[in-house]
């Protein structure tokens, strides 16, 4: 059969090892599509810089040509342009594409997926969410015959090394975050994996696919991990917990806001005994709940060149036999269910506020009053003694856990804390997820 032409956009750290495999691995690749693959170009910025076991003829700078002269497209340039035009136009001449570009699937997904229905050929992305882990595929169609209520998962590899090594190796910040550069886990700006804006796109993306719904980047709230301090990170591990990235998207029932939908990403504190509490590394794990199948967890490696190599080239298996067999898709589209956003402060979470306070009699029921005032209940209380100050005020640490409570309640109750004359500082607040 006549071999299906590849074009590849971009030859960076996930590129470099896909292209190699589309080499290597030619002969099981064609018994797998039934016909061969032959990579017909590699669209670079520098055709100077070397890239050794890349052909060097393949290498060009016209990527328009490259796309009209392929079958299939694969995307790994990363940002929204010229990827996104890049795209389109390959969707538009017929060509199936394969991308990990997950900023530019959270701000365009319906477009997209339009524009390769319009054309009756598929647009794959599963390297786009949790890197190696197929979860794109078990969401938006393993699971189509059942309803999805809830999915929280560690989805941002970068995040979960420094947030790891934090814990486990005692590094400070910017020592884990350099490292997972070098690594290959963090995105170009590493800022977008940091502020919790590559795990809100893909947030996104998992909800447009479990919730039938259209859901952007923009519709996510998003609290990065800039603010985590070693401290915080030891805090949280001398009483028993771990702080995490997580993403979590929900189907609320009920709300002050009314039913709707809940896409959010924050780092927040786990149990040591949770199961994604054990989540090491760039490693990612996602936990679905569904209304037939019960609990589902997903895990594997989420970053990487070699991981998300997998995904990518899962994807191009896929749809070069759709090309050799011919026929659609097997995901539902458009979207026809309604995807009503709530605000955070609808939403019902449980927090651990940490204060610095004056011990002296009084401060106990001066912040119990604060509480019983919000209509939010503490879980627990703790006591640590703290230091003498300049003024010869002796200090306690105070840590708050509380019941489940709006976002709004334990807002408001934060900012009346803050304001008490007992409390010098309110020193973190952090939520607290899982049992
Ligand atoms: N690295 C990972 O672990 C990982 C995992 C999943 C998804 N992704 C996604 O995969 C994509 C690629 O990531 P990466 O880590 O390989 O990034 P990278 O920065 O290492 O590689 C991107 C390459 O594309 C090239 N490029 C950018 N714009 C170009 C243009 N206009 N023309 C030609 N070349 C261009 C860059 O020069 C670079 O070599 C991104 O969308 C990223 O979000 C990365
Ligand atoms: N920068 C991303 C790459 C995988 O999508 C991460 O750290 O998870
Ligand atoms: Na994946």
């Amino acid at each position: 059969m006549k071999p299906l032409r590849v074009a590849m956009l971009g030859c960076g750290v996930v590129g470099t090892e896909v292209a190699a495999r589309i080499v290597d691995r030619s002969e099981a690749l064609a018994e797998r599509i039934g016909a061969p693959l032959e990579l017909s170009a590699v669209v670079v910025r520098d055709l100077a810089k070397a890239r050794p076991g890349i052909d060097e003829s393949l290498l060009t700078t016209d990527a328009e040509t490259a796309i009209a002269d392929a079958d299939i497209v694969i995307e790994l340039m990363g940002g929204i342009e010229p990827a996104k035009t890049l795209i389109t136009a390959a969707l538009d001449q017929g060509s199936s594409v394969v991308t990990a570009n997950k900023a530019l699937l959270a701000a365009h997904y319906g477009e997209l997926m339009s524009a390769a229905d319009r054309a009756s050929v598929r647009l794959e992305h599963e390297a786009a969410v949790a890197g190696a882990i197929p979860i794109i595929r078990p969401v938006g169609d393993s699971l189509a015959g059942d309803r999805i209520d809830r999915i929280m998962g560690i989805v941002n590899g970068t995040t979960n090394y420094i947030l790891d090594q934090m814990d486990s190796e005692g590094w400070d910040f910017d020592r884990a975050l350099s490292t997972a550069q070098e690594l290959g886990y963090a995105e170009a700006d590493p800022t977008a994996d940091v502020g919790g804006h590559d795990a809100a796109a893909k947030a996104a993306i998992l909800s447009s696919l479990a919730f039938h719904a259209p859901v952007s980047s923009d519709d996510v709230h998003v609290e990065g991990i800039e603010g985590i301090s070693a401290e915080m990170v030891a805090t949280a591990k001398d009483q028993g917990f771990v702080i995490k990235l997580l993403a979590v998207c929900e189907r609320v029932a009920e709300s002050p806001a009314g039913p709707g939908l809940s896409a959010r990403v924050y780092p927040a504190l786990l149990r040591r005994s949770h199961p994604l509490a054990s989540v090491r590394g760039a490693f990612n794990a996602v936990f679905i709940e569904a209304e037939a199948a019960g609990e589902l967890m997903f895990y594997g490696q989420g970053a990487g060149g070699a991981p998300t190599a997998s995904a990518v080239l899962g994807d191009v298996v896929s749809v070069a036999r759709r090309r050799v067999l011919g026929g659609r898709g097997q995901y539902e589209r458009p979207f026809h269910e309604d995807s009503r956003i709530l605000p955070i402060s609808a939403i019902t979470t449980r927090y651990h506020i940490t204060l610095d306070v004056v011990d002296r009699p009084g401060v106990l029921a001066a912040v119990s009053e604060v509480f019983a005032d919000e209509g939010a209940s503490i879980e627990l209380m703790r006591q640590t003694v703290g230091e003498v100050d300049e003024d010869e005020m002796q200090h306690a640490k105070l840590v708050l856990a509380t019941h489940s409570n709006t976002e709004a309640a334990l807002a408001r109750t934060v900012e009346r804390l803050g304001d008490l004359d007992v409390v010098r500082a309110v020193s973190s607040v952090i939520r607290v997820e899982g049992q």
